[in-house]
């Protein structure tokens, strides 16, 4: 798929596949395990797949010239029904229409979507299931017919594989189709393979692909040497074109989606010793240190500490120290702008920026920059601005100095960026979808081993701090003294508390089952915003000392961007943001990079202790919400890393006040690729994001869905229904290549310094789901942090 050079001899050697992809989420697992099967024959070294839209082309009149490039199709799977046509499936259904037979000779496979749009068009019928199997693992059966077809060569007769389908294809007695496969369900015999008996179109209904599925390799080797003893038999293989303009027009094909790097990666970087000042020592290995830390630091600072320790989560902490050097990148995706200044810069003023922001361009100082970009460009603005920065220095150390902040869900792909501030005043253009800040000096705690670092990247290191911290952690033993920080908030603040209505939340849900009921979706994550206004301002620091003690999680973040300095008379838009995330979402350095998924909640309670919830989280609900995420992630990763493992898979964990089920994804190999496919962890970032967990699959229908027809009404009484800050992700960007990064979620935001609070909380709806049993779970995890106001 992304081969480096365009030799023709090679190309001769190459199987050239055309995968159409339907904006589905597996896609890639597919195209890697398409490419993975190199060893079909001695004619064969590799397997090129081309992967397009189904919407790339507009008829098959554009894509017929191209066809005599490929010995075979993939039609992938996807959202929607066959039955719609173009409207569901773009040139999919035109293709398997087949209208003047062009395609007669060229082998076929379609999976799930591409399996039922193949039947569909030979004249069987394409209807929903009584019983939905998302993410749910089934015993395949082969019949007589497929122990002579080639496609299921070498399989014992049954064997186990994951199915993501509201609809199925019955057969009957088609003259046209060869049945291969089937398995058995609530819903009685179902069709889960067949061919075209007058042509090389071969079909699966259950995913080769994903990691829950036996021999998925297998039957993609098996099509692929039908495909080239076909086309042996037809002239296709020695015919097929690749010299001169059509193979440009390959590279080009190859590049109609864009997965073109960040920035570019060099082979070395500076080690920047010269500047870097580290100066470590022994300190307690209670969590609780940072906070007490954190206590005797006057100057503004980020906090991302953990306060629960576990294996491979939550063993640093990291304080963050912006300062008058430090750059701020805010992006404003509604009105497609940047700005960057420094940190309370004494010549910016909110009123300043704000007119500049509205389009009326005052006499900007020199230290203001005001980019009109969209979000797109905005990753390419951090990769310019980073690309220099890069050193290797520390490596072991996660965090040295870098990118520090908070990423919107809004910010990540397929969602509009619309959302406001819905405080009656005009400041609409004022709520950032990302806030960085370039963080040069620090303190890095490592929990596990009791060691603290001073750390900063232009030698700024305040002598008066580090000798504070000296003299009041180094070389202390373990304390047994809990934090003098308050467990409650001042009693004599009333708060007042607005939910989303029970009524619309149910309205949403049923709309969901439907969406799911006729194939558009397999999974959403349908969530909820509340809105806490309290009585009298609090500070945003004294909100967090009493919600980390309440709900200790792994991820405790506080940010609060006083970047501009308020004059006499202007109340900036303080964006503020406490956090006690349970979950990572991305941790990459030089090589690989980490996705933790977390699917599966059961709520903390008298009656249930973790063998129960372990009982309860491997049933067939939890499993396939889970299992579902895992493949969306494996995809994600795919798109750019051929390298991606399951690490762990499907373990549970405890928290303060849920259970929670949750699997490992590790892609390796980030700078081992060639040169010209060789990503950072920020692109692995930017392609993922939203984060899987946070959207349900196929992810871009899903999150169209969610935030045009359900939030928008669900959670207008919050920012116009935008979930903002919820649902994104926080963390760093660090400069000696190391990043983390998790989930915005069992935390509040606030777009007015703290003058009220919005919380979000929501949950993966699937076909297994019930209104009570989501609306427990959604109150369960609102609860977590909604516990401080009551
Ligand atoms: C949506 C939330 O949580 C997400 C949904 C989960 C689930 O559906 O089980 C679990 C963890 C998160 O990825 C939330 O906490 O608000
Ligand atoms: N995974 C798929 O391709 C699903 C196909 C179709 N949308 C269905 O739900 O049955």
């Amino acid at each position: 798929m992304l081969s480096d050079t365009i030799d023709t001899q090679q190309q001769q050697q190459q199987i050239h596949v055309l995968f159409i992809d339907s904006y589905d989420s597996f896609t890639y697992n597919v195209v890697r395990l398409i490419e993975k099967q190199t060893d079909i024959s001695p004619e064969v070294n590799a397997v090129h797949v081309t992967t397009i839209h189904n919407d790339t082309f507009q008829s098959m009149d554009q894509l017929l010239p191209l066809l005599p490039l490929f010995d075979a199709i993939v039609v992938g799977p996807g959202p929607g029904n066959p039955n719609n046509g173009v409207q569901d499936m773009g040139i999919i259904s035109e293709l398997f229409q087949n209208a003047n037979g062009d395609l007669d000779a060229i082998p076929i496979l379609g999976i799930c979507l591409g399996f039922q749009a193949m039947c569909l068009a030979q004249g069987a019928v394409v209807s929903e299931l009584d019983t939905i199997k998302h993410g749910q693992v089934y015993e395949m059966h082969l019949n007589d017919a497929a122990r002579t077809c080639g496609l299921f060569r070498g399989y014992p007769d049954a064997f186990k594989s994951t199915r993501y389908h509201s609809l199925h294809v019955d057969a009957g007695d088609n003259e046209n189709l060869l049945s291969l496969c089937s398995t058995e369900d609530e819903n009685g015999i179902l069709l889960m393979s067949a061919r075209v008996k007058s042509k090389p179109w071969f079909g699966v209904q259950y995913h080769p692909e994903s990691c829950c599925s036996e021999l998925g390799g297998l039957l993609v080797r098996n099509f692929l040497t039908l495909s080239l003893v076909n086309n042996m038999k037809t002239g296709r293989w020695e015919n097929k074109k690749l010299n001169g303009r059509f193979s440009e027009i390959l590279s080009r094909l190859d590049r109609t989606i864009d997965r073109d790097p960040i920035y570019k990666i060099k082979d070395e970087y500076p080690n920047g010793d010269e500047l870097t000042y580290v100066k470590q020592f022994e300190v307690s290995k209670d969590p609780k240190l940072t906070f007490k830390i954190c206590d005797i630091i006057e100057e503004p600072k980020f906090v991302m500490s953990s306060s629960v320790i576990s294996e491979n989560r939550g063993e640093w902490s990291i304080i963050a120290l912006p300062n008058s050097r430090s750059e701020v990148f805010s992006h404003y995706g509604a009105i497609k702008k940047t700005t960057i200044y420094n940190w309370q810069d004494k010549q910016i003023s909110y009123s300043m920026l704000k007119k500049c922001l509205d389009g009326q361009d005052s006499n900007l100082p020199g230290s203001l920059t005001v980019v009109d970009e969209d979000k797109s460009q905005f990753w390419v603005t951090l990769g310019k601005f980073m690309e220099n920065k890069v050193i290797d220095n520390h490596r072991e150390i996660p965090f040295i100095g870098g990118l520090v902040g908070i990423l919107s869900y809004e910010i990540g792909q397929y969602l509009a960026c619309s959302h406001h501030n819905d405080d009656g005043d005009d400041d609409d253009s004022l709520v950032p979808d990302a806030k960085l800040v370039f963080i040069n000096n620090s303190i890095v705690i490592n929990h596990k081993e009791g060691k603290l670092y001073c750390i900063s990247l232009d030698d700024t290191f305040s002598k008066a701090l580090e000798q504070s911290l000296i003299s009041s952690f180094a070389g202390k033993k373990d304390s047994e003294q809990g934090l003098p920080w308050p467990k409650y908030l001042p009693e004599e603040i009333d708060f007042v508390i607005t939910m989303p209505d029970k009524k619309d939340y149910a309205d949403a849900f049923e709309k969901c089952q439907d969406y799911m009921h006729k194939g558009d979706s397999y999974e959403m994550c349908l969530t909820t915003q509340t809105k806490v206004v309290p009585s009298a301002m609090i500070e945003p620091w004294r909100i967090f000392q009493t919600l980390v003690q309440k709900n200790p999680a792994p991820f405790s973040s506080f940010f609060e961007f006083n970047d501009i300095i308020p004059n006499q008379d202007e109340k900036p838009p303080v964006l503020c943001f406490l956090s006690t995330s349970p979950e990572r979402f991305l941790k990459w350095d030089a090589d690989t990079c980490e996705l933790r998924p977390i699917k599966g909640t059961v709520k903390k309670g008298p009656q249930m202790n973790l063998d129960k919830a372990t009982q309860i989280l491997k049933t067939p609900k939890e499993f396939g919400e889970n299992l579902m995420i895992l493949d969306l992630i494996r995809n994600d990763l795919y798109e750019l890393v051929p390298d991606v493992r399951v690490e762990e898979f499907m373990s549970v964990e405890e928290y303060a006040t849920v259970y929670q089920l949750v699997s490992v994804v590790k892609a390796h190999g980030l700078t081992s690729a060639s040169k010209k496919t060789r990503y950072s962890g920020v692109d692995i970032l930017k392609h993922s994001l939203p984060p899987g967990s946070m959207t349900g699959a196929p992810k871009k229908i899903t999150v169209q869905l969610l935030q045009d027809k359900l939030e928008n009404k669900l959670n207008r009484h919050v920012n116009g229904g935008a979930r903002g800050v919820y649902s994104g992700v926080t963390g760093y960007w660090s400069v000696n290549s190391n990043g983390d990064w998790s989930v915005n979620i069992r935390c509040m935001y606030s777009y007015n310094g703290g003058a009220s609070w919005q919380l979000g909380a929501g949950g993966a709806i699937t076909v297994l789901s019930t209104l009570d049993g989501e609306l427990e779970e959604m109150y369960a995890k609102l609860e977590s942090n909604l516990q401080v106001f009551i």
